[in-house]
């Protein structure tokens, strides 16, 4: 049995959901031939309770250099960059759930991820495979991709159509382990602005850059215009839209107005729905967020390093539109 290091940087909702799942599977890495090991976790609190033997709890940063893969789970940009850059040029492959940095430190990032060192499924949808499901639409041309990838927002969405207030449905999404460390990446819509731009990378553009996505939140909106929407057949929802547009992809992230019986209107959790040519229409819809639903993500994509497949590989080139798309129509 070959041992498998693993340096785990965050141990708060998914990095501790991460360590727990993998205590349970190990099962499952003895079949692949390995054992896991953590050699530590990062935390900035030792006294906060969570799932994690007390001795594998580092404040301050551990060498990377001795793990055979580095798992980050802390969120924020320039401070897990700066710890994760050394170990990628020393060749250590990167799992990662951090869409921020994917999106944000692209520069810096890409030529890893060119190499197959950089594995993110979670880092759009959590553990429902969006970025698995995208990968095997390169066999068909994308016309409009269009997706809810922001769970908070979608949940405050959803139970203020029950009435309850927004500040209400925000607490409770953030008691549930949904919202960011800052939710106003939620609310304003710069979570999912960071994994469209993700998907947009690895389906149209390598280069796509983060801030061509108009980004538009859901705090404008109010219980009046949901039931109104309700009212006239529609639902609400924050979509993240990539499209043609002028023989350019326009990426753009806004509350829009959606016929009830189409499939982003009914999901009632995230959801990516595409038209490509010549496959068709199709979507995968599943949680978005979560302790378990993320760690779910990252423990597949340890696995897929422990069997050799690569992480996952940009677009190899820019492929502009070749139909027109659109946007569902907006909220005023
Ligand atoms: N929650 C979710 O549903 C999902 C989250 N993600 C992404 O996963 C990542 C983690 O999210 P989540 O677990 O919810 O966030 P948390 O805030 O719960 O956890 C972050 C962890 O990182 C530690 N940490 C943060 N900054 C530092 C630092 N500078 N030095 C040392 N330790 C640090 C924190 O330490 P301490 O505990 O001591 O505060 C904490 O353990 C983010 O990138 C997020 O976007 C992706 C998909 C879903
Ligand atoms: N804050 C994010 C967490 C997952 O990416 C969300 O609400 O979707």
């Amino acid at each position: 049995m070959e041992e498998v290091k693993i340096a785990l940087l965050g141990g708060g909702t998914v990095g501790s959901a991460f360590y727990t799942l993998v205590q349970e599977r190990l099962e499952d890495f003895h079949a692949l031939g390995f054992s896991p090991r953590f050699l530590g976790v990062l935390v900035r609190e030792r006294t906060k309770p969570r799932p994690i033997p007390d001795e594998l709890l580092h404040t301050e940063p551990m060498d990377l250099l001795q793990a055979d893969v580095v798992v980050e789970a802390m969120g924020g940009v320039e401070a897990p960059l700066s710890l994760v850059r050394p170990a990628l040029e020393a060749g250590i492959p990167l799992i990662t759930a951090n869409k921020a940095l994917l999106a944000e430190a692209w520069e810096t990032l890409r030529p890893f991820a060119e190499e197959g060192l950089i594995y993110h499924e979670a880092s759009v949808m959590a553990g429902t495979p969006a970025l698995s499901f995208s990968e095997t639409l390169r066999g068909s041309q994308l016309v409009e991709l269009h997706g809810i990838l922001n769970g908070t927002t979608l949940y405050i969405l959803q139970e203020m159509e029950k009435r309850r207030t927004y500040e209400e449905a925000l607490l409770e999404a953030q008691r549930l382990g949904y919202a960011e460390a800052d939710p106003t990446l939620d609310v304003e819509g710069i979570d999912a602005a960071h994994k469209l731009t993700l998907l947009a990378r690895l389906l149209v553009d390598p280069a796509f850059p983060f801030p061509e996505v108009k980004t538009q939140g859901i705090t404008r909106l109010t219980p009046e215009i949901l039931q109104t929407a309700q009212a006239q057949g529609e639902k609400v929802r924050l979509v993240a839209s990539l499209y043609g547009e002028g023989g350019r992809w326009r990426a753009a992230v806004a509350p829009r107005r959606l016929p009830q019986d189409h499939p982003l209107a009914r999901a009632q959790g995230n959801i990516l729905w595409v038209r490509a040519r010549p496959l068709g229409e199709v979507f995968v819809t599943g949680p978005g967020a979560g302790g378990g639903a993320t760690a779910s993500g990252l423990l597949a994509d340890l696995f897929r390093f422990l069997s050799g497949h690569l992480g996952h590989l940009p677009a190899p080139a820019p492929k502009p539109p070749t139909e027109e798309g659109t946007p569902f129509p907006g909220v005023e």
